[in-house]
């Protein structure tokens, strides 16, 4: 009985199935898969016992080892096997992975027991699997456009990636149901589209794997300038003021210092089933518990970024252009900064047309946003007060490294300056979420960033957002590093510091701070690690009740729920909610129709992008008629 077991737990993986295509349109699955790699546990060879560390590295359907990382680099292969020619068999139990090529046998094992990076490995065996059969059969069958067909391929890349990865989840899927890993029925969204990279880059699974075996091992470590707390960060002079203390949960600009109630734990919520289950698939419309979710929404956080509006004000009374540069700087830094208590929870993905106001009297802006576009997911706002306006539309493209997730978001970010006429444009770094499926998780930032003046060239400016050289350092963890430079690209202005601690400029008049985060309110972590700021963007005063229209998130029942703490009735809301978007839909689709956001236009700007711009309606109908006199659509 014991053999049988044994036979139980092990499954064979149904050969991945060739798809020759005649039809010009259709997609070709030649997209090459991402590079896998990492340590694994190998078996000796018959008549040895035992399992060794070996460095696996798969790569367009070949899977190659050797002893270290680092002799994969210098050529030296121990074994090489094609994966489409192999059976591949795999035991989820121990997590393990036999490939048979007859001649050829590896068992594979999963080092440190890690479910996920069995799965990952099983996941990227079947694309490579696919992918090399496909190619095989193209190549048999006498395709002699492989060159065309490649470059549809690169074209379509997403497209074709989402095509295998669709089939790929569909045979893991079955895997996955024999296997009995259930598939979390309340499935909730997450504003991104997963799918395994489909190009060279870092290694992914590699990173996974020494975090759980190697970490100190061929690590480089480069000498890094250091910024400590030495530069005068924490004594810096600062444009910020400290939260005053609430008086009965509200402070002095008559807003709440707390929530309702406190967070969830969501440590139990299984991501590796939520995820697996919808590889290549567009996680907004998957959907995930509530627990997940924190009560405040991506419109939301758009107006988060405002936090630190001051910077504006600040550059907006700067007559040098150069220090007024490095305010803007400072300011398109500090959005970055909440990331850093932000990665327990996910935001509420906005539902089509879905709006968000807030008025900041005590901070003389006003912003709204919208959520403009389904799909691909975009959230517009446009912010406006008597120094600065602010704009920007949110969208991101995805990566998923197996262990981690790259949020690449491709839209810019604006800032005009009412008194200088100044229009400042710049890009957003590459936002990471490492661990993304544990609780280890926690946000990296790392890109350059240009800022440009559209209306003057005196000045440019350049922030790096310091990649950390490997993930068990603290020594350069979160750096920021800029420089003012002028028309002939000298160095007007250097600042420097860290994006979750403050930024330092010492070529000013007088040295200091420009920036540092406001401290953390008390019990933050209770609170879903909200800052004051990010506590007031959901609150809903009466009198402000009736100015809003129906599809202000405020409003938005499921969200409120949560805030409320009533998780169980915020997740039944919510599939109800995102059932009714899917009606809502159907029924557009069915009259031929096309969803036009209500306050937001789309436009080029100046260098061909589509952007989304206000169309200034939103306070004008506010005001006049007001919106409980206007036509709204009803979303929940
Ligand atoms: C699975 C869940 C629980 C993990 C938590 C995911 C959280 C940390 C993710 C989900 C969506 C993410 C946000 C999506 C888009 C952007 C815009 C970008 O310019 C800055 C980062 C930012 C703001 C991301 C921060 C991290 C984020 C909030």
């Amino acid at each position: 009985s014991q053999t049988l077991a044994i036979i139980k737990d092990w499954e064979v993986i149904d050969d991945p199935q060739v798809e020759v295509h005649t039809g010009g349109d259709s997609p070709h699955d030649m997209t090459l898969p991402g590079i896998c790699e990492g340590y694994l546990l190998k078996r000796r060879k018959w008549p040895l016992k035992g399992w060794h560390k070996r460095y696996f590295v798969l790569e367009a359907g070949i899977l190659r080892y050797s002893k270290h990382q680092h002799d994969v680099s210098r050529g030296r292969v121990q074994g090489s096997l094609d994966v489409s020619l192999a059976v591949m068999s795999i035991n989820k139990k121990s997590n393990r992975i036999d490939l048979d090529a007859g001649d050829i046998l590896y068992h594979m094992k999963v080092i440190a027991k890690s479910h996920e990076l069995f799965y990952i490995w099983v996941t990227k065996l079947q694309a490579h699997r696919l992918f090399k059969k496909n190619e095989a059969a193209h190549v048999q069958s006498g395709f002699l456009q492989t060159l065309s067909v490649a470059g549809l391929a690169q074209r379509n890349g997403d497209l074709s990636v989402h095509e295998t990865l669709s089939q790929e989840r569909q045979k893991l899927q079955e895997v996955l149901e024999t296997n009995n890993i259930h598939q979390s029925n309340t499935l909730a969204e997450v504003g991104f589209i997963l799918r395994l990279n489909s190009s060279r880059g870092p290694p992914s699974v590699a990173d996974s794997a020494a975090e759980y075996f190697d970490a100190s091992d061929d690590v480089l470590c480069g000498s890094s300038s250091e910024v400590s707390d030495e530069s005068g960060l924490s004594e810096g002079s600062t444009t910020n003021s400290e939260p005053e203390e609430g008086h009965g949960g509200y402070n002095s600009t008559g807003r709440r210092t707390t929530l309702p109630a406190p967070c969830p734990d969501n440590s139990h919520v299984g991501l590796m089933a939520i995820l697996y289950n919808n590889i290549g698939k567009d996680l907004a419309r998957v959907s995930m518990p509530a627990a997940l979710n924190e009560p405040v929404n991506l419109l939301q956080r758009l107006c988060e970024e405002l936090e630190y509006s001051e910077l504006l004000d600040t550059a907006n009374n700067t007559s040098d252009p150069y220090q007024r540069m490095v305010y803007i700087a400072a300011f398109a830094i500090s959005g970055y900064s909440t990331a850093t208590f932000r990665n327990r929870y996910k935001p509420f993905n906005p539902v089509l047309g879905e709006t968000y106001e807030c008025i900041r009297e005590d901070r003389s802006f006003r912003i709204i946003s919208e959520q403009v576009c389904h799909h691909p997911p975009i959230s517009a706002c446009h912010a406006e007060s008597e120094n600065f306006s602010f704009w920007q539309d949110q969208r991101w493209k995805n990566k998923f490294w197996g262990k981690s997730l790259e949020i690449l978001p491709t839209g810019m970010v604006n800032v005009t300056l009412q008194r200088y006429g100044d229009h400042y444009e710049w890009n957003k770094v590459v936002t990471c979420i490492h661990n993304v499926l544990s609780q280890q998780r926690y946000l990296e930032h790392y890109g350059e960033v240009t800022i440009r003046n559209l209306k003057s060239n005196t000045c440019t400016c350049k922030i790096t957002f310091v990649k950390s050289r490997y993930w068990g350092s603290d020594t350069n963890k979160n750096e920021v590093q800029g420089t003012v430079l002028d028309q002939s690209g000298s160095v007007i202005h250097r600042f420097g510091g860290l994006w979750h601690e403050g930024i330092f400029c010492d070529t000013l008049p007088t040295p200091k701070c420009v920036w540092k985060p406001n401290p953390q309110p008390k019990d933050d972590v209770l609170y879903y690690g909200f800052s004051t700021f990010a506590m007031e963007l959901n609150e809903l005063p009466p009198e402000l009740k009736p100015l809003l229209p129906p599809t202000d998130s405020r409003l938005r029942p499921d969200q409120r729920l949560l805030e409320e703490g009533k998780v169980e009735e915020s997740d039944r809301k919510k599939d109800d909610l995102e059932e009714f978007q899917r009606e809502r839909r159907k029924e557009l689709s069915k009259q031929g129709e096309e969803h036009v956001p209500r306050f937001f236009k789309k436009a080029k700007d100046s260098c061909g992008r589509d952007v989304w711009l206000t169309n200034e309606t939103y306070w004008k109908l506010r005001e006049n008629p007001g919106f409980a006199n206007t036509e709204n659509i009803i979303l929940w």
